[in-house]
This record gives structure tokens, sequence and C-alpha cells, in this order.
């Protein structure tokens, strides 16, 4: 068993955005390795961060990952920064990967001020910045599919990917 396709993308990417809608567009469902993460920790991510630290976070993150890979044949997300774990990396190998890519001033208008995403509740556009800087080289080796997000609508880029796929 094997995701349809596996999204991946910084922050404000819109992989949920669009995951939702192109699972819907395919007839597959959908599921989120954030909300993966916030069910085994029964809490929502900004307390997990609060409560045991960046580092407890990525175990869950790392561990859920290899759970859905090997469980799931929708379409799925991965958090922002699942691609840091090499470990993760190699498991995305051999499966469809979707890279939605985004610009910073795109990225930093749909984030706002990063309410729920606690990487971002200090500076959302100067730590976007460098997340963007540091993961894009991860995000672009990891892709099978590349779809530039900037100034185009969720229904757009999933009528391009729904082609594609
Ligand atoms: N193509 C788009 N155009 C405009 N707004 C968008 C687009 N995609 C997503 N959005 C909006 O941007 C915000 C962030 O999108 P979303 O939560 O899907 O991103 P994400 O990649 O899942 O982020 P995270 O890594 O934090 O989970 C949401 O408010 C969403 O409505
Ligand atoms: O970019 C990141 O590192 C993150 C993105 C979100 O999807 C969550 O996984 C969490 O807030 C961390
Ligand atoms: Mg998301």
């Amino acid at each position: 068993m094997s995701p349809r396709a596996v999204l991946v993308g910084p922050p404000g990417a819109g992989k949920t955005t669009v995951g939702t809608l192109l699972a819907a567009a395919l007839g597959v469902p959908f599921r989120d390795v954030d909300a993966d993460i916030e069910t085994t920790a029964g809490k929502p991510i900004p307390e997990i961060f609060i409560d045991f630290g960046e580092d407890h976070f990525r175990a869950l993150e790392r561990a859920a990952v290899a759970a859905a890979l090997s469980s799931f044949d929708g379409v799925l997300a991965l958090g922002g920064g699942a691609i840091l774990a090499a470990e993760t990396r190699e498991l995305l190998t051999g499966h469809t990967v979707v890279y939605l890519s985004v610009e910073l001033s795109d990225a930093v208008s749909r984030v706002g001020l990063g309410a729920g995403r606690p990487l971002l509740a200090l500076n959302p556009r100067a730590t976007l910045k460098f997340l963007l800087d540091q993961r894009r080289p991860l995000y672009e080796q990891a892709a099978t599919v590349t779809v530039v997000t900037d100034g185009r609508t969720p229904e757009d880029i999933v009528a391009e990917l729904a082609g594609k796929l």
C-alpha cells in the first residue's frame, strides 16, 4: 500500500488546502501527518512544542510519516519540516512526491501571524525566509512533481495536479 501522492512544501504552500481538494478530485481519502501527530500526542502541535520541545515533535513526526507511507493509499500531506529528517527523505524514495512551491511574499500573506504554527510565532516573515532558504533544496531533491503555487488558486493547482497524477 502506498499513497497516491505525498505533498511536501513549506508552511503556507497549501499542503492541507490543496491536499483536501486533490483527494476529493481523485476520489481518494486525505490524510495530514500533522493531524496524525496531534491524535497520537493528544494535544495540538503548539502544545507539543511547549510541553516537550521540537526534538520530541520531530520524533513523533518521523514515526507518523513512516506509518502513513506504509499503510495509506490516498493523498498524504506531510508537515512542512518533515523532510529535514534524512530517514524520512529515504522513505520518500519511490513515492510520488509533489512539491508545492511558494515564494516568500505569498507564504507570508498566507500564514499571517503564524497562528497554530509554533516556529512562526515570533517573527513570521524572517522565520519563513530562513525556512524557505534552508529547505528549498530538500523539497526539490525529494520531489517527483513540482507545482508553482504563487498567485494561483487552490482549484487551479488541483486541476494541474489531477491531470498529472
Ligand atoms: N493557492 C493558494 N492561494 C491562496 N491562499 C492559499 C492557497 N493555498 C492555501 N492558501 C491559504 O493559505 C493558508 C495556509 O494553507 P495551508 O494550511 O493549506 O498550508 P500548509 O502547507 O498545510 O501549511 P503547514 O505546513 O503550516 O501545515 C490557509 O489560510 C489557506 O486557505
Ligand atoms: O515547517 C515546520 O517545521 C512545521 C510545519 C507544520 O506543518 C507543523 O508540522 C509544525 O508546525 C512544524
Ligand atoms: Mg498543513
